[in-house]
């Protein structure tokens, strides 16, 4: 049966389409907090930041060494060395023709200098005066005021997502604090009769739930508040206790299991009976019977259970969604272009994410391989493999040297 009854969604959808209508009905939380820069890492700034000053400040050196006048560079020269600047200590007075200043990286360059020679250049003469060993260009070894960030440049807007170089760049301008978005709170709920959760011995038929673990690892990377359910067994009453439950405190739920047609499947149809379903089946492999909506002001992710399906529908499909929950600009997926080695086995009808291994062929070239076989049960192989390869919907299998799309595992969720 590929048919939804209500009309909402009859095929499945191609994955693209998927993804558009997601992100036309998902809105950003628009509540926002002030947050202080150690708790920044992973959220979304609300604001665009300009800088209140210029960073650096003033010109400074580069090199531990000596500043002087660009007029005075010549073989000969002999100049006097008339103070020491470390970082942190301005000097005051001026430098004049045939004169230096002793200078340390980071120290502001005085009045009158503009180039910098590195001490591995200079000759000490006893008397304390210095020449050159090798000659500087003139302006050599500064670092101009505000080569970083201009006083009053925009250095970012709303959506970023603050990762160390943003909070750094903050930290650079003086912010201590940053207005973000609330995180969106998300409830992770695993169904099945046969789950139990790890830790716990297994009698026969059951199986550890390692879907609740996934998922909660894959929300804590993005940076979403958890709300971990736990597990509930195939019973529709349960299931809407705890959907109605969930959507009265929550921004989103993530369940997995029970979405398909089986006769223990009743999320689809709780989801239907007490919210609205606005997508169910998504033209790819693993994870076709999602299913899509919201429970009052609650956005629904029904995943399927088998763990791989579960690990690509979240990050092709609900990792863009949440994304724009957090208000983080949209941010597609990284795309290559590799040779596959060794062929891929497909039906035209959904378009694939094979789990592969991508590296380096001997040519230099971007080569990647299966990383084995490819049944959405068989978690294991996600450890072995560094990307998706995405063969298109209606493509069949594909031979040994064929040029494919692969998405590495970027580091942020996986
Ligand atoms: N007649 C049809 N049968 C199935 C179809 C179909 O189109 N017609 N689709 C298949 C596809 S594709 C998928 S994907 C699965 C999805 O099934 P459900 O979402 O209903 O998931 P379950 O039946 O509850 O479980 C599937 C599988 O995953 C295991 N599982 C479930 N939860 C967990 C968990 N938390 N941790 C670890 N493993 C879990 C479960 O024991 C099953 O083995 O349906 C196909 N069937
Ligand atoms: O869509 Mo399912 O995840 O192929 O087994
Ligand atoms: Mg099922």
């Amino acid at each position: 049966m590929d048919d939804c009854s209500d009309g909402h969604a009859g095929q499945a959808l191609p994955v693209a389409a998927a993804r558009e209508r997601l992100s036309a009905l998902v809105a950003p939380v628009t509540d926002t907090e002030v947050v202080a820069l150690a708790q920044l890492p992973g959220r979304v700034l609300a604001e665009a930041v300009s800088s209140p000053i210029a960073v650096p400040g003033a010109d400074n050196s580069a090199m531990d060494g000596y500043a002087l006048r660009a007029d005075d560079l010549a073989e000969d020269v002999r100049l006097e060395v008339i103070a020491t600047i470390y970082a942190g200590h301005p000097f005051q007075g001026q430098v004049g023709p045939r004169q230096a200043v002793r200078i340390f990286t980071g120290a502001p360059v005085p009045e009158g200098a503009d180039t910098v020679v590195m001490q591995e250049h200079v000759a000490v003469d006893p008397d304390g005066r210095i020449g050159f060993t090798r000659l500087p260009r003139p302006g050599d070894n500064i670092r101009p005021a505000g080569e970083d960030i201009p006083l009053g440049a925009e250095v970012m807007g709303p959506g970023t997502l603050l990762r160390a170089a943003e909070i750094g760049v903050l930290a650079s301008i003086g912010h201590d604090r940053a207005l973000v978005y609330r995180r969106p709170r998300v409830a992770v709920l695993a169904t099945g009769d046969e789950l139990v959760p790890p830790g716990q011995p297994l009698a026969p038929g059951q199986i550890h739930d390692s879907n609740s673990a996934t998922l909660g690892a894959m929300l804590w990377r993005l940076g979403v508040e958890v709300v971990d359910l736990g597990r509930a067994g195939d019973d529709p009453q349960t299931l809407e206790r705890l959907f109605r439950d969930a959507a009265a405190r929550c921004d989103a739920i993530v369940t997995s299991g029970g979405v398909s047609v089986g006769d223990a499947d009743h999320v689809m149809p709780t989801l239907k009976r007490i919210g609205e379903l606005h997508l169910w089946k998504i033209a790819m492999r693993p994870g076709r019977p999602l299913a899509f909506g919201r429970i009052d002001r609650c956005w629904f992710f029904g995943l399927p259970g088998n763990p791989v399906s579960v690990m690509a529908t979240f990050h092709q499909i609900v990792q863009p969604a949440l994304q724009r929950m957090m208000g983080m600009a949209p941010r597609p997926p990284l795309t290559l272009r590799a040779t596959l080695q060794g062929g891929l086995r497909k039906k035209p009808g959904r378009t694939e994410f094979s789990r592969g291994i991508l590296g380096h062929g001997e040519d230099g070239r971007l080569v990647v391989a299966s990383a084995g076989r490819q049944g959405s049960g068989i978690l294991s192989s996600m450890i072995r493999a560094n990307c998706f390869i995405v063969v298109p919907q209606d493509s069949g299998s594909l031979e040994d040297g064929a040029e494919v799309d692969v998405q590495p595992f970027d580091g942020f969720v996986w």
